[in-house]
């Protein structure tokens, strides 16, 4: 068993690739031996999360799920402990090694309460796992809502309950740790799954996780890229930044900023609006016309700020810049414009790569679909991105999903709730295009650069609000080097 940090590239199985496991695992050892293997982790993690807590309540619902926490119970009742179990299921349907365990539970004389205990030191979630299939309703939200307004540490076994293990979709048990069995799933790393699985612990229970396919990965922290001695800035590739129309200048020198401060050799910024001579505090930046720009040379960001006047750059931008990230009003031109959708398509034909960073909205809008849709499965969103325009799709938001045609996708595990500021996302679409502009191919660029861009915001000072502008300033070709990033999950 371990806390889960970006360490490696982690496999997540969702629904259908954890009961395979489970099935596989278990038909490998005696009866119930998987489950008894469950409780006693849940156990262990419970007294090590909380080594002098008395009073555990074992909230355990009709499943297998539940069948774990009743394991678990065994154990604390073992180690001197206090199990106050309360159990919502029915013995005449229970699945078999559930049934073994309520039996066990018994045999010690545990007592089973059909309501929660008046207090306790120390939540255990067993309602529900990969079986939760529909809202929690009646006495299991009771006891849900028992356990978030407990004031106490909240331990869910292998989900939060009410969290699917596809989408990190539903809501119901917010714990401040999930003990994540057998596999790591992918709903508990984006959407709504940050928020309520807390902290990530994981244990294999002897599985083979490469036995199965996974859903995604987690990103893991990339290396450092190494500078070396006899380099100059030629080397590190040019960037072009074409966005800022009339009034939104701000965002295209954001961008630039990001990719000066990411690495980039040298940086261009064509702005569709008022013609500026230089940008006050940021020297390096070169304005330029945007008709004047070798794009075939530099690896392109177009749209952060670009306003209505992008429409008009776009296919230039399209047929002549060999790596390129489309950005907000890009996207959204896209998105209005199927005559720009042959210009993309035929992009990777001629062995150009490109990467588009649409927030939910945006994705929403090149999908044809509602906001909510996107975000009710973004794996699945971002992966019909990425097949339907042939390219990388960045699919941001807690927990961003890269995907790309053919590839499985990554979830970055780094970012906070602070990102939510005007022009973080201009920040990443140059940052990315910085790592193009290096010669880092577009997947990978696109899964260290998100990864980067959130663990600048993770190790942001306490008590300074970040802002874009800093963000941006804080960004490092080397950033993956520094000391004290958090580690995000
Ligand atoms: N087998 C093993 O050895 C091991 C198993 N493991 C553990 O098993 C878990 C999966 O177990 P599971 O398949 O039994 O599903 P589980 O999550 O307990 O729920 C199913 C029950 O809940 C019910 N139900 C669903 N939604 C509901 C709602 N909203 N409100 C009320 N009821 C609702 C549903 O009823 P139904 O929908 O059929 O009416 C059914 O009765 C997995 O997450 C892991 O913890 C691992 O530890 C490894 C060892
Ligand atoms: N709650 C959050 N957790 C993690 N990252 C977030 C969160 N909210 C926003 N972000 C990140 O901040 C950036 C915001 O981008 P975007 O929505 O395009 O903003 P803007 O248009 O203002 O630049 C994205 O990289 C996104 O992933
Ligand atoms: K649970």
């Amino acid at each position: 068993m371990r806390r889960i940090t970006p360490d490696r590239p982690w496999p997540l199985h969702g629904n259908a690739g954890s009961r395979a496991l489970e099935a596989r695992t278990a038909a490998a050892l005696p009866p119930n031996a998987l489950m008894q293997r469950a409780g006693l982790s849940v156990a262990r993690l419970a007294l090590a999360l909380a080594p002098h807590a008395q009073r555990f309540w074992l909230a355990c619902g009709p499943g297998n799920n539940g069948g774990d926490g009743l394991e678990a119970a065994l154990h604390l009742a073992r180690w001197g402990k206090q199990p106050l179990v309360s159990w919502l299921g029915d013995a005449g349907r229970l699945p078999p090694d559930a049934q073994a365990a309520l039996q066990r539970v018994r045999a010690a004389g545990i007592a089973l309460a059909d309501a929660p205990p008046g207090a306790h030191d120390f939540a255990i979630d067993a309602l529900l796992g990969l079986g939760s299939a529909r809202p929690l309703e009646g006495r299991m939200a009771e006891w849900a809502e028992r356990m978030n307004s407990g004031g106490t540490p909240v331990l869910a076994v292998d989900l939060p309950s009410g969290l699917s293990a596809d989408t990190g979709r539903g809501g119901g048990v917010r714990a401040t740790h999930t003990l994540s069995l057998l596999t790591l799933k992918p709903g508990l790393f984006t959407g709504g799954g940050r928020d309520a699985a807390g902290e990530i612990w994981f244990d294999d229970l002897g599985a083979d996780l490469a036995a199965e396919p996974p859903a995604a990965r987690l990103i893991p922290q990339p290396g450092v890229m190494a500078r070396p001695h006899d380099s100059h800035k030629g080397r590190f590739g040019d960037v072009a930044v074409v966005g800022g129309a009339p009034g939104m200048g701000g965002a295209a020198l954001l961008a630039a900023s990001a990719a000066l401060h990411a690495g980039a050799g040298r940086v261009f910024c064509a702005l569709l609006g008022e013609p500026m001579p230089l940008v006050p505090g940021q020297p390096e930046l070169m304005l330029r016309d945007w008709a004047s720009l070798d794009l075939a040379a530099m690896a392109v960001a177009c749209g952060c700020g670009g306003g209505d006047a992008v429409r008009a750059v776009l296919p230039r931008v399209l047929s002549t810049a060999r790596a390129l990230v489309l950005d907000a009003d890009a996207l959204n031109a896209v998105a209005a414009d199927a005559a720009l959708h042959p210009l993309l398509a035929a992009r990777p034909a001629r062995g150009w790569s490109t990467v588009l960073t649409p927030h939910p909205l945006e994705a929403a809008r090149l999908l044809g679909a509602a906001t909510q849709a996107v975000q009710a499965d973004r794996l699945a969103s971002a992966q019909a991105l990425a097949d339907r325009f042939r390219c990388v799709a960045v699919l941001k938001g807690s927990g961003t999903v890269v995907a790309a045609p053919g590839q499985v996708p990554w979830i970055n595990p780094t970012g906070t709730a602070a990102l939510a500021t005007g022009g973080t996302g201009d920040v990443l679409a140059g940052l990315l295009a910085a790592r193009l502009a290096a010669g880092q191919d577009a997947f990978e660029a696109a899964g260290q650069g998100v990864f980067l861009h959130g663990a600048a915001a993770d190790r942001w000072p306490v008590g300074h609000s970040l802002t874009a502008g800093a963000l941006a300033k804080a960004l490092s070709p080397r950033a993956s080097d520094q000391a004290g990033i958090r580690q995000g999950c």
